[in-house]
């Protein structure tokens, strides 16, 4: 088995985490252009919309200044005008705010399915390492969550920012022309809040850290509760555990009560601040009409415009946050599109072998971990077509390793692999996959029909292939003597399935998928007498007439084997047939030795 992974051995790029916010937003849209297609329109319609929503304080300085005050008593078919353009105006703002909402959500849906199907490719190419580098959990979260932070900001953020944006620069400039220092006036109660606002907002950002935080020592203690079920029962620590998940639980209770009390806090501050500015609006403008400088209608419509100039200060908390939480989240997407791929897919400039047995050979091949030390050295073999190799070594000593380069899971340091005189690198990963399949120790199993599995690497196979390949590997019996067939449920991960059963589904699957070489993951778990006859009996037709390289944990396999390759301290330090390397001193026979001793405990 290969070893647990105790420290990242390689993170995803960090490049992207010292970039400015503004460069992430510009590299951002640049990589998913669907999200600006159509923004000049989108920007227009917003501009009619909050333009609309200042009509209205203009048609009512308009109808009190001129309709009702004007100098020749009132005209009443200059207010019904009025009027008119009111409604107008806010049909206006709802038909131009519909029309960029639907607009808004059609081009952001569509630049978030992209994003999502490009950042979920790219974690499909990582290598295994990067993967197992990187926590899958995190690489999940990079796909889901945070381009849902993305999405909250360009559906919700994005179109408020514009708004409030339009409206404070419309407010301002009509204020300006209706009274300047009336203006001032305003301005000067708001900056304050402006200042106090970018505060909270900061504290409310470092609060919303803290949940999120919480958030994940909430779920990894209720997903391995529920995950360790059996282990927790069979130690009887459900109390410790309840505990542990109860802690958590109140950890989030305390971070979210803390982070929504400084939001509330923000909402009575900019009410007061409003306030305050409108009291003086009041008493100022009434000053300045008395004093002549500033008609009844334009106080009034001033009032209106103060409103106006509220409401996007008090969004701007919400949408700064939202903007902030989007930038960190693509900053993360970005950060796994960034990730090279370190074993890259020639594609289109790669050579596709023709099919047949397969020859390998391994030049002076060397392997070391990132960041770890060398673990295989100058590793020379040739594998000949049709031939059968157990691999065997002590725990540790490189077994797995020199199968997960031969099927190119990762690119050996130094040296080359070359596949019927290919060299591994320049084979398309089509012709790669398809020529070599590897079988691992626990195949994994999707929660689906037992028949869906099976046909895993070979979606187009009818049943009766199926069935006739059950039927070959000699398995007709196992599979007559289930309930429901191909039917059969196999459950979450496959456990409803035996052991010794999931790793018959593993060599159906392979003998399926049809493969010119096969590299085996011998599984270690213990299966009763039965199955045991029928995994060997499997394997050997699964094998016959394909090169095949089993890593070995079982005598036998080495016993049935052409030939056995012996690994120590990664390198290969004896190769030979079973019989012969018995014979002599040295690694093998102290394994066999010791295989010998077990077996007949
Ligand atoms: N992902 C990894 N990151 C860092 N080191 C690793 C990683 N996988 C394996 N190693 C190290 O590489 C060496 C060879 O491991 P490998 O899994 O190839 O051994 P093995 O012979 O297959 O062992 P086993 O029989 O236990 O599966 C070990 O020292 C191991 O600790």
């Amino acid at each position: 088995m290969t070893a647990p992974v105790t420290a990242p051995v390689t993170g995803l790029s960090g490049a992207a985490d010292a970039e400015g916010a503004l460069r992430t937003l510009r590299r951002g849209l640049r990589l998913s252009p669907e999200f600006t297609a159509g923004l000049p329109v989108t920007l227009v319609l917003a501009l009619l919309a909050t333009a609309g929503r200042v009509v209205v304080p203009v048609a009512v300085q308009q109808t009190i200044d001129r309709g009702l005050g004007g100098d020749d008593g009132p005209d009443l078919a200059f207010v019904r005008l009025m009027v008119l353009a009111c409604a107008g105006a806010v049909l206006l703002t709802a038909v131009c705010a519909y029309a960029m909402n639907v607009r808004l959500y059609r081009t952001s849906e569509t630049g978030l399915t992209s994003l999502r199907v490009r950042a979920f490719r790219h974690v499909h190419d990582l290598s295994m390492l990067t993967q197992s580098g990187e926590r899958r959990g995190a690489l999940v979260s990079r796909v889901t969550g945070d381009v849902d932070q993305i999405s909250q900001f360009m559906q919700y953020g994005g179109l408020m920012m514009i708004m409030a944006t339009g409206q404070l620069v419309v407010a301002t400039v009509l204020m300006a022309v209706y009274s300047w220092p009336l203006a001032l006036l305003v301005w000067a109660a708001f900056v304050p809040l402006g200042f106090a606002l970018r505060r909270f907002q900061r504290i409310i950002s470092a609060a919303y850290t803290r949940v999120r935080e919480r958030m994940g020592d909430l779920l990894a203690a209720v997903s391995e509760s529920v995950v360790g079920a059996a282990v927790i029962r069979a130690y009887g620590a459900q109390e410790r555990t309840a505990r542990r998940v109860d802690a958590a639980v109140d950890g989030h209770k305390t971070a979210q009560t803390r982070a929504q009390a400084t939001v509330a806090l923000t909402f009575p501050t900019s009410e007061l601040v409003a306030a305050v500015a409108t009291a003086a609006v009041v008493v100022a403008g009434t000053l300045l009409g008395i004093g002549g400088h500033l008609s009844a209608g334009k106080l009034v419509a001033f009032l209106f415009l103060v409103t106006l100039f509220v409401s996007p200060m008090q969004t701007a908390t919400e949408v700064l946050n939202d903007a902030q939480n989007a930038i960190a989240g693509w900053r993360r997407v970005l950060g796994v599109l960034d990730t090279e791929p370190d074993v890259a897919d020639p594609g289109e400039r790669g050579r596709t072998l023709p099919r047949g047995p397969i020859e390998v050979r391994f030049e002076d091949v060397g392997f070391a971990y990132p960041g770890g030390p060398p673990v295989l050295h100058d590793v020379n073999a040739v594998i000949a077509p049709r031939s059968r190799i157990a691999v065997v070594g002590e725990t540790g000593s490189g077994k797995t390793t020199f199968a997960k380069l031969l099927t190119r899971l990762m690119d050996p340091v130094s040296g080359r692999i070359l596949v019927d005189g290919v060299p591994l690198d320049e084979i398309r990963f089509s012709s790669l996959r398809e020529r070599i399949v590897m079988v691992p120790q626990d195949g994994f199993l999707f929660d689906d029909a037992l028949g869906a599995n099976l046909r895993y690497g070979r979606p187009e196979a009818s049943d009766d292939d199926v069935r006739r390949a059950v039927a070959d590997l000699g398995l007709a019996g196992w599979l007559d003597g289930l309930p429901r067939g191909l039917d059969t449920p196999v459950g979450q991960r496959g456990e409803s399935l035996s052991a010794g059963e999931r790793q018959l589904v593993a060599l159906v699957r392979a003998y399926l998928a049809d493969p010119d070489l096969l590299v085996l993951d011998e599984a270690t778990s213990a299966v009763d007498p039965a199955t045991e006859i029928r995994i060997q009996r499997a394997l050997e037709r699964l094998t016959r007439g394909r090169t095949a390289l089993s890593i070995a944990h079982r005598l036998s396999t080495a016993e049935a084997a052409d030939e056995v390759i012996v690994f120590a301290a990664g390198r290969i330090v004896q190769r030979g047939p079973h019989a012969e390397l018995a014979a002599v001193p040295g690694v093998y026979a102290d394994l066999y030795a010791s295989w010998t001793a077990q077996r007949e405990l």
